[in-house]
């Protein structure tokens, strides 16, 4: 199987108050970024990335990459909204592909669970990896609980999101015409009225998101080593 990568690296940071993009912050002494596109480099199954950034930071992200990263097919600018970043990668990818739609901010996805979303999407249209959610889950309105979720029928949303790329690409368009905004890819092609499949990943795929992630990053990190070495 093969498939076509939309890597989106042209967010902000707020959360992670490190002044600057938090894919460049250096986890184990490489920018973030990098240790998420190894990943797909590595995977025989990519065929291309593109790469979705700040137009004031492409150049320094070229400069970064500085030709390791053969599959980059392109870095463009993104939007104001993640959903708009994805817009612009979506236009670069050719017709008839599998698409997979990933945060650079999540470095630790399994290729395993790559391929099984891969397979998925290509028989059903739609697939994203999720985990059951761990937590109670209420609803809540001026701090007072209003209900507690039936937890049984909760996954917490990861990314990548991989979609036969005709489809992706009409729940998109829908959307921009409609200025519906949604948090993932997923979101847009339920509203668009097609079905979405899960396919169960990880705890360890998490997003880096504050700052306590990069200690959990770092632990994650040590422990691969440690199996590695094994
Ligand atoms: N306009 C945007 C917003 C987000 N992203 C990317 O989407 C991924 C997930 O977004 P999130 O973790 O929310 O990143 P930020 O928007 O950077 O974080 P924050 O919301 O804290 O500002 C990240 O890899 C981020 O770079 C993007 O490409 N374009
Ligand atoms: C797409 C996503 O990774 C699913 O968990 C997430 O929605 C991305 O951004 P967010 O701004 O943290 O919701």
């Amino acid at each position: 199987m093969r498939y076509s990568l939309i890597l989106l690296a042209a967010g902000q940071g707020k959360r992670m108050k490190a002044g600057k993009n938090k894919l460049l912050i250096e986890l184990q002494n490489r920018p973030l970024l990098l240790h998420t596109l190894t990943l797909f480099e590595e995977d025989p199954w990519c065929d291309e990335v593109v790469l979705v950034a700040h137009q004031g930071e492409i150049e320094l992200l070229a400069d970064l990459i500085d030709g390791d990263y053969g599959k980059i097919k392109k870095i463009i600018p993104g939007g104001v909204e993640r959903q708009d970043s994805v817009k612009c990668g979506l236009d670069e990818i050719d017709a008839g592909k599998i698409v997979l739609i990933h945060d650079g901010a999540r470095p630790f996805v399994k290729r395993t669970v790559i391929h099984e979303l891969v397979e998925v999407a290509a028989e059903d249209g739609a697939a994203i990896v999720a985990v059951p959610v761990k937590d109670t889950i209420k609803k809540v309105e001026n701090q007072q609980v209003v209900d507690t979720l039936d937890r049984s029928e909760l996954w917490s949303v990861q990314t990548p999101q991989a979609f036969q790329v005709g489809l992706i690409k009409q729940a998109h368009n829908k959307a921009l015409i409609e200025q519906k905004l949604g948090t993932d890819d997923a979101s847009l092609v339920e509203w668009y009225g097609k079905p979405v499949t899960i396919v169960e990943g990880d705890y360890f795929n998490i997003k880096i998101t504050t700052q306590e992630d990069l200690l959990f990053a770092e632990a994650i990190i040590g422990m691969e080593a440690r199996n590695n070495d094994v």
